[in-house]
């Protein structure tokens, strides 16, 4: 049950909100516990904008939903709130939502509710355990057009009925917002999960699966793979020009008419370098293949690739040698393990009915020191003999060893572990327990002659030539690093761009949230002979400011932000633009349009919501990471002219 004061509790409206507040004031009624206080009641008094129902949002908020009640909620006559100076022109508040969904949930809500109209939402900031929404828009048109909408709409008995408010510029918790496309991102991601989960398999028809075998594999998972290279290059950087457009797009429909626009919003986007892939690395180049393990479409267990068509019933496995940017040496291991597999008699775990062993093979390796980690993935608690468990750990340590491998194999298996994992979800848990069954927990990466220790989970950049190519074009754009900088890898995961850039600097500050990540970071600075990089385990958002601030004004303060897929969470940018000193960033995406958000968050002018001297986007490159798919590296560096505190 909740513990939050019920409705009752929250002065009403029926005689209006401001006589209650009045009455407050001047002592006729007492203010209901935890309701508002008399600063609240001061400050709604001067807001006077009719449509709040409890005081001022940043207290009451914090403990009450706000009032269902329908007084005064939309609009006093004769006025227009949603365009008073205070509110935030391209937000709302929305009323009446479940008050324990999260974002994604309410973009669900929202899509189910408004799917003829097409709203362009770009933002919802959802605070905990309330039954209202922040909703952001591309621009003002498309706010009015959905306040106009939900005017209009006619609500079944069913349907929780919504209310609209203005959101206002104080409202502490319109808190950032999570972007529409990382949400939608999260909500496909579940929705192909549940799809997988829910609907028993359909049986496919012979002619359906002949025809999807003439479709080579390579066409589901490298799409370019047949395009000349220079083409794909082209293909690319068209794709980053109009990334560009449209993110510059969404800036100038951001910008108030009174507010100046910078220059990087109007100048023609231009990308001032693209990285391109030498020849001999355009093929089997990735340094991490991970195989799913089950039955192809003649019911022989494979250790290879997924191939799925739900509305045809469609999922097999397919061959592990079929897809030309895996490296041939995790080719040679699948089939060995699919061989060893094949004998044990254990089944592949099927994803359906949550049965089987055999689930995951993952093959992590350098293709310079030419060491091998290898990690099985299976459900443990389907194979409940002890004996036969332990014999099972035994052959895989028997089947990698050097004996046991072609003549030719030049590699060295350094590490095997085993991770039982019983979910029936398709994504294996980054921070799941693995059990190092032979050698160590990692294998060595040697990186712009730098030596990494690379575990199983860690995070490493797929394609290690190029991966030295963006750090040198990273170097190149921080500039010479001397005693009078100080080098923020942000999300530094194991350490791998400040180790390899940042040794003259005067110091390098490396801030990551997994515990683990961290402790690899430290052997591998340890193992560098680094002695000025130093690593905090923490969250970006909650340590930036406190840990640069002192240094701010002293040293010349670089960052680089290499963030996961989707990009980076509304606090962690807030974080980082409030960060007095931080001047110069260089950030990094393996997903340009999934951090559109971010950096508009990060360059828009400065604003009541946007509290800090705004970065100028300077400058765009881009990295060939991934050959043969439609995927780049995006790098923008963004600068603070004058420097922040030349602002103040
Ligand atoms: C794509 S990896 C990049 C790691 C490293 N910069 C590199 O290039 O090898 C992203 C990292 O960001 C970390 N991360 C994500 N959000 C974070 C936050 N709010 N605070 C600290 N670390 C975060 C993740 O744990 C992960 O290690």
């Amino acid at each position: 049950m909740s513990t939050s004061p019920q409705k009752e509790d929250i002065p009403q409206q029926e005689n209006g909100s401001e006589q209650i507040q009045q009455d407050v004031l001047l002592g006729k009624r007492s203010a209901p516990k935890d309701a508002i206080t008399e600063n609240q009641v001061k400050e709604n008094l001067v807001r006077d904008d009719g449509d709040i129902a409890i005081g001022d949002q940043e207290n009451a908020e914090a403990e009450n939903d706000e009032n269902d009640d329908d007084n005064g909620s939309e609009k006093s006559e004769g006025e227009d709130i949603f365009e008073k100076e205070d509110v935030e022109l391209e937000w709302v508040c929305l009323r009446g939502v479940e008050r324990y969904d999260q974002e994604r949930q309410v973009l669900k809500m929202l899509h189910r509710n408004f799917a003829d109209e097409k709203f362009q939402f770009t933002k919802i900031s959802k605070p905990k355990k309330k039954n209202i929404a922040f909703i952001q828009f591309a621009n003002t048109e498309e706010r009015n057009r959905f306040i106009q909408s939900l005017k209009n709409k006619k609500f079944t008995k069913k349907q929780k009925r919504m209310k609209v408010r203005p959101a206002f510029k104080g409202d502490k918790n319109l808190n950032g917002g999570v972007a529409v496309s990382q949400l939608e991102q999260q909500n496909s991601a579940q929705h192909q999960q549940q799809q997988r989960q829910q609907q028993p398999p359909k049986q496919a028809s012979k002619e359906d699966i002949e025809k999807e075998l003439q479709i080579p594999l390579e066409e589901r998972v490298c799409p370019l793979w047949k395009t000349p290279y220079e083409e794909q290059l082209e293909i690319k950087k068209k794709d980053f020009i109009e990334i560009i457009k449209n993110f510059q797009k969404r800036a100038k429909d951001s910008i108030r008419s009174d507010e100046s626009t910078p220059i990087w919003v109007t100048r023609e986007p231009k990308i001032t370098d693209f990285l391109e892939c030498d020849e001999q690395y355009r093929f089997h180049y990735r340094n991490k293949t991970e195989f799913t393990i089950g039955l192809n479409h003649l019911g022989e267990i494979k250790v290879g690739y997924n191939r799925t068509n739900f509305d045809k019933g469609i999922a097999f496995i397919d061959d592990a040698n079929k897809n030309c940017v895996s490296s041939k040496e995790s080719v040679i291991l699948a089939q060995q393990l699919e061989n060893f597999i094949k004998e044990t008699g254990l089944p592949a775990y099927d994803r359906f009915v949550h049965q089987g062993f055999w689930r995951y093979f993952v093959v992590r390796q350098s293709f310079k020191t030419k060491e091998i980690l290898i990690n099985i993935v299976a459900k443990g608690s389907y194979c409940s003999d002890a004996t036969q468990f332990e014999q099972i750990k035994q052959g895989l340590i028997k089947i990698f060893q050097k004996e046991s491998l072609p003549e030719n194999f030049e590699y060295k298996i350094t590490s095997i572990g085993f991770q039982s994992y019983e979910a029936p979800s398709d994504s294996i848990p980054q921070d799941g327990q693995i059990d190092i069954i032979y050698g160590s927990r990692s294998y060595k990466e040697n990186i712009l002659g730098k030596t990494f220790d690379i575990s199983a989970n860690a995070f490493l950049q797929v394609h290690t030539p190029q991966c030295e190519r963006l750090y040198k074009l990273i170097g190149s754009l921080t500039g010479e690093l001397n005693e009078k900088t100080i080098f923020l890898d942000i999300c530094s995961g194991i350490g791998t761009i400040g180790i390899c850039l940042a040794t003259s600097a005067k110091e390098v500050i490396g801030i990551e949230m997994v515990e683990t990540a961290c402790n690899d970071a430290k052997v591998n600075i340890e193992q560098n002979g680094i002695t000025n990089y130093k690593v905090i385990c923490s969250k970006v958002e909650d340590v930036i400011n406190e840990i640069v601030g002192p240094l701010a004004g002293q040293y010349k303060i670089i960052g680089v932000v290499d963030p996961p897929r989707p990009g980076l969470h509304a606090n962690v940018v807030k974080a980082m633009r409030t960060c007095k000193g931080l001047d110069h960033l260089v950030y990094v995406a393996c997903n340009p349009v999934a951090v559109t958000d971010n950096l508009l968050a990060l360059c828009l002018p400065e604003s009541k919501r946007r509290r800090a001297p705004a970065f100028h986007l300077t400058r765009y490159y881009g990295c060939d990471l991934f050959p043969q798919t439609k995927h780049f590296e995006g790098i923008f560096y963004l600068e603070r002219y004058p420097n922040y505190d030349e602002y103040k």
